[in-house]
């Protein structure tokens, strides 16, 4: 079967042998194979029961980045909204001879009372993953379905399983001025980008649709984004690593989250509009 229901999670499998996981809870993809090898990073401590966000995957943030600042009416929800943690609906697959797709749902009747209160709004999400020989699609449509506006910021909050920290580099940032969380100072970002220490930062209106995760001498990553126009790139190093229960203390060698997504502004949705971003994933 190229798409399965395994009780808590959805698998793609191509005929090629490429392979896809994503739980319900979050719609989080979790795993992505090719040639048999994991590109995704999942931590071995990540909690996979629904109890929290699932450390590791692609984490869907909506409808706030980080934790929403007062007067704004995301100030009381969780930290990158309730999209990563409510259980979302398988609603259709397909395949064809190139492609293996799966659609979730999630929508303003099937988060908690508490969220809902929280964030008033009637909306619908269709996140879509599609699998080929060599690439892994994941799209996001959101819909107003209500009458009034509202706003979100949004994230596909990729972790990305690598060889070695030292090893990597990000290409395609350079000349982008960025906001460095770390540092809480702005800067521009001058070549390629490398881990030395933690690294937590936001580049907005990114210009160029692809950029690159290189492994070194073991390959790397091509990640085009469709629409989305920011991008956050995030290891946590050494005491953000010893400060998560859910993170091993020396997993931060073992990945990298390069974010796509619109978080440096609100995207604003009039009632009845609609909005899509997507990125496509592909093996150096
Ligand atoms: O711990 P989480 O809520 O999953 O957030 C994990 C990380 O997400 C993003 O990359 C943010 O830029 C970081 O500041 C944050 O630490």
């Amino acid at each position: 079967m190229p798409v399965s229901q395994q009780s808590d999670k959805t698998v793609l499998t191509h005929p090629s042998g490429a392979s896809a996981e994503i739980y319900l809870f979050g719609a989080t993809l979790t795993s992505w194979k090719i040639a048999n090898k994991e590109r995704i990073f999942l931590s071995g401590k990540a909690i996979l029961d629904g109890s929290k966000a699932i450390r590791g995957g692609i984490p869907l943030v909506f409808p706030v980045f980080g934790k929403g600042k007062a007067p704004h009416v995301t100030a009381s929800l969780p930290q990158h909204g309730f999209a990563r943690i409510s259980h979302w609906k398988l609603v259709n697959s397909s395949d064809d001879a190139h492609t293996v797709t799966a659609q979730f749902g999630l929508d303003h009747t099937m988060i908690s009372e508490e969220y809902r209160k929280m964030w008033p709004f009637d909306f619908s999400l269709i996140y879509t993953v599609k699998l080929t020989a060599d690439t892994v699609e994941t799209h996001l449509k959101v819909q107003n379905i209500g009458d009034k506006a509202f706003d979100f910021n949004t994230l596909l909050h990729t972790y990305f399983s690598i060889p070695d920290e030292s090893k990597v580099r990000v290409v395609g940032l350079s000349g982008m001025d960025y906001v460095d969380k770390v540092l809480m100072a702005s800067a521009k970002q001058d070549g390629e980008i490398a881990i030395r220490s933690e690294v937590d930062r936001v580049y907005a209106n990114v210009q160029s649709t692809d950029l690159q995760i290189l492994y070194g001498n073991e390959g790397g990553i091509n990640l085009r984004r469709n629409g989305v126009s920011d991008i956050v790139v995030w290891n946590p190093w050494v005491e953000k690593s010893a400060g998560m229960a859910d993170f091993g203390d020396e997993e931060y060698h073992r990945m990298i989250c390069i974010e796509a997504g619109q978080v440096a502004e609100f995207i604003a949705l009039a009632a009845g509009g609609s909005w899509e971003g997507s990125q496509i994933l592909s093996v150096l």
